[in-house]
């Protein structure tokens, strides 16, 4: 669905060039939700305006369902964009338009008849679960709410793509999970190709199926969410996956509890995606001469099954608790000794 090769932006400024994005090759497939994450700067804005030439590339191509982006006359983009929406952190909307005015804003341009408006408006409405809202301006909204505007109004014209351009930074952690919900919900209804920037990693977590890193402009690591959870092989990418599977005061906690006398081996088990239901602890201590304490840990439930980290301390033999890891890592939950190995 969409390619991009090559791609580069440079950016001329005072203090000299910058390299915005630099030589990216990606492809993302049709029906998917694929994830940018990168902190401030890494140029994950600047990449996700050239894929609709918000932003004109200094060097290679972007291909959006089936159209080469980077060459299209005026015209012809501007009909390309069509099949492009977009959302933003700060929504965007006209402040002086109701949500029916704000939603058929892209309808009225294109020359939809004030009928045909109304109807695909009202139906807008009621997919981003606006009911009874239409006549409101967008300051008698909430957050959450002023999002679901933007996103009804970027699907007005039936796109094929959705561009998520740091959709959930402004909203608190509940409204968050519901406009991501909302989203999949699109994205399972419609079978919308959506991408989205963010540099929170319980967003990749909720919503994508893959997920790329980016770092000064470059991709660093990208793949399946759950194998990037699993086995995240650069040091940007296992920061990102620690936001969400580590508790804050880990390191602290923990320094602290290794002083402690007799605290034996401690293990850090990683629950990527499976399924933290089942009794692994005492599978593990009926089944090995081990004791087992857990220190601390964090896990929650996502659409892809369990994420977390459970930090516990083991008592027994060497030999044995090198068996009892061996056997944790075969029910595919990643284990670090941390301490005492
Ligand atoms: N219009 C511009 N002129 C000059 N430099 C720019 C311009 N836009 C972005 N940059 C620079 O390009 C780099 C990438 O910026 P970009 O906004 O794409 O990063 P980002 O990952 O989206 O970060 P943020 O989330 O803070 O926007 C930064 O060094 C930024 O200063």
């Amino acid at each position: 669905m969409i390619t991009l090769s090559k791609l580069a932006k440079i950016f001329h400024t005072k203090d000299g060039d910058v390299r915005a994005v630099d030589d990216i090759d990606l492809t993302i497939d049709k029906g998917e939700i694929f994830g940018v994450i990168g902190y401030s700067g890494a140029g994950k804005s600047t990449l996700i305006r050239m894929l609709n030439m918000l932003e004109a590339p200094t060097s290679g191509e972007v291909d959006v369902a089936g159209r080469p982006m980077h060459s299209l006359s005026k015209g012809k983009l501007r009909e390309a964009r069509q099949e492009i929406g977009m959302i933003f952190q700060h929504f965007n909307l006209l402040w002086s338009r109701t949500v029916a005015e704000n939603i058929a804003f892209p309808l009225e341009i294109k020359g939809v008849s004030k009928q045909d408006q109304k109807k695909r408006v009202d139906e807008l409405i009621q997919l981003v679960g606006l009911d009874g809202r239409g006549g409101s301006y967008p300051s008698q909204l909430s957050g959450g709410q002023k999002q679901r505007v933007g996103i009804a109004r970027a699907l007005a014209n039936d796109p094929k793509v959705l561009l998520c351009d740091e959709a959930t930074s402004a909203l608190d952690p509940k409204t968050t999970d519901s406009i991501l919900d909302l989203l999949v919900d699109i994205n399972a209804k419609l079978g919308l190709t959506i991408v989205l920037i963010t540099h929170e990693m319980h967003v990749i977590r909720k919503i994508c199926h893959r997920v790329a890193v980016m770092e000064a402009g470059k991709i660093v690591e990208q793949g399946d969410v759950l194998d990037i959870f699993r086995r995240p092989k650069q040091a940007m990418t296992k920061e990102f996956v620690k936001q969400v599977t580590e508790p804050e005061e880990t390191e602290e906690a923990l320094n602290h509890l290794l002083d402690r006398e007799g605290i034996g081996h401690v293990l850090q088990l990683t629950f990527v995606g499976g399924d933290t239901q089942r009794p692994l602890i005492t599978d593990v201590v009926r089944k090995f001469d081990v004791d087992i304490s857990i220190l601390q840990g964090k896990i929650s439930q996502t659409q892809h099954g369990s994420y977390g980290s459970l930090f516990v301390s083991m008592n027994g033999e060497s030999a044995t608790v090198q068996q009892a890891v061996a056997y944790i890592r075969e029910q595919e939950v990643e284990v670090e000794v941390i301490h005492g190995g």
